[in-house]
């Protein structure tokens, strides 16, 4: 074993037998969900809950079409004009750049649907609704091939392994992920799986597909006049989340998804299958149950989505500016033994992970336009709670490594958590 990439000694998700279980449990989920929560299956939550009957898993045309959009994606990155960004120094000391566009393959895919729609009306872009499951299985396979290929890739000699993905346990290694960045060259230009992946097919392809269930409803209710103010809202918050991190996508370069992580299953299938499908369940179900919120609730649900969009990013940008020497806050602070310095007022005074807190209020005025009929609809808010949490456990951990006695200080001075006051 070579000194640069040491065995990996401990486990995280329970091991092998929790890979396991999570590499099964995420696509049984995601088609689990649409079998809870659909008009084909009967409802939301179905009257029966083993009457009903799934739709075909395997459907070529979707799986046509999945491959096609992703090659799409690779086309706009190769294709449209990016800045090159550097990422962080990799311990190596070597440090990789980037090409940022995803912004641009964002506007470049909606002006592309949004064409479709005037030309050819709201029924065109309902395929996406129509071949749902076909799409998930599309996006699954997917992410297994991908996974194969980057374990295979890692095994190269002079292959940057993650220093918690290198357990020698076949299965484990697969699933966090073996390789911290697998790259590929295309066109003369280095392709970097993981950045791509996090970004650019799944985050994008979460947008049509909500546009897909808003041009269902338009096309059920008379056009878009009928599509209603619950809808319009859901669009609204997503597509901004989504507009937000393309339009930030240097902050990736700093996430320990991207610094720490390798690229296995866990990442693959989260970002090609589960962001998407999960994430726009909302939509989906205010497809076949419309519901009209009224001026009160949707200015009260708008409120509740504004506060947390204003925490998540004035903790991102206080951060950010704060460590790219643009701070104007004038935050306090104080300098670790490594050199780098923690802010001790403003968000991250108040909590260990600010940003969090902001996501998860988002989260939550996400799923109130679905009203209070069924407990489904609010999944996206308990999954993100729980993996925020998890998050927040990982990144103290990898914390107090790096920091050592400094973040014990910092854990005295800035005790909460996420939520200031309560956790
Ligand atoms: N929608 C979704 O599904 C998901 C969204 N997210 C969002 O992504 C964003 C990024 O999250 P994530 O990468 O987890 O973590 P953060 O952006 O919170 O970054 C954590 C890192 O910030 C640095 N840091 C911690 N405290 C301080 C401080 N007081 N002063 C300065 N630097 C500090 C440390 O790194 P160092 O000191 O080494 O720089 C730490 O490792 C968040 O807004 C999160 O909500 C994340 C996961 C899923
Ligand atoms: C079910 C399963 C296997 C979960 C794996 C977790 C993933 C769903 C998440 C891990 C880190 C993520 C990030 C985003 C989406 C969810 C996943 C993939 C993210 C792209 C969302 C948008 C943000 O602005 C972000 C870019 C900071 C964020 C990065 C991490």
């Amino acid at each position: 074993m070579s000194l640069e990439n040491p065995r990996t000694t401990k486990y995280e998700f329970l091991g092998p037998v929790g890979a396991f279980l999570i590499s099964t449990g995420v696509p049984l989920t995601i088609y689990g969900l649409y079998y809870a929560c659909s008009e084909q299956t009967g409802g939301c939550p179905p009257p029966g809950l083993f009457m009903s009957k799934l739709p075909a898993f395997l459907d070529t045309q979707a799986a046509l079409m999945y491959l096609a959009w992703y090659l799409f994606c690779v086309i706009a990155w190769r294709v449209l004009p990016g800045a090159q960004v550097p990422g962080t120094t990799l311990r190596n000391g070597t440090v990789k750049t980037y090409k940022i566009n995803a912004f641009s393959t964002l506007v470049l895919a909606i002006v592309i649907v949004v064409a479709l729609i005037i030309y050819s009306g709201p029924d065109a872009f309902t395929f996406l609704y129509k071949r749902y499951v076909g799409f998930v299985t599309a996006s699954v396979v997917m992410s297994i091939i991908q996974a194969v290929g980057v374990y295979a890739l890692s095994h190269r000699k002079d292959a940057l392994l993650a220093l918690g993905g290198n357990t020698g346990n076949m299965m484990y290694d697969w699933f966090i992920g073996r390789e911290l960045n697998p790259t590929l060259s295309i066109f003369g230009e280095e392709f970097d799986i993981k950045t791509f992946n996090e970004l650019r097919p799944g985050l994008i392809l979460w947008v049509l597909l909500n546009i897909s269930f808003m041009c269902e409803q338009a096309t059920r209710n008379g056009g878009f006049i009928g599509v209603t103010d619950s809808m319009w809202l859901v669009l609204l918050f997503q597509i901004g989340y989504v507009v937000d991190s393309l339009y930030n996508e240097p902050a990736i370069l700093t996430t320990m998804d991207i610094t720490t992580d390798g690229f296995g299953f866990m990442l693959s299938v989260g970002d090609l299958a589960w962001v998407p499908f999960t994430y726009s369940l909302q939509a989906r179900y205010l497809t076949f149950h419309p519901i009209t919120l009224g001026p009160f609730f949707t200015i009260l649900i708008l409120f509740v989505n504004a506060v947390g969009y204003y925490i998540f990013r004035t903790a991102n940008s206080e951060k950010n500016d704060f460590r790219n020497g643009k701070d104007t806050r004038n935050l306090r602070y104080f300098v670790t033994k490594r050199g780098s310095k923690l802010i001790t007022s403003g968000w991250w005074g108040r909590s260990r992970h600010p940003n969090y807190f902001g996501d998860i209020i988002m989260a939550l005025a996400w799923s109130l336009p679905t009203g209070f009929n069924t407990p489904i609809t609010y999944f996206y808010v308990v999954f993100f709670g729980v993996l925020l949490v998890h998050r927040q456990g990982r990144d103290d951990e990898a914390c107090e490594k790096k920091y050592g006695k400094d973040w014990e200080k910092y854990k005295q001075i800035v005790r909460w958590k996420i939520i200031p006051y309560i956790y």
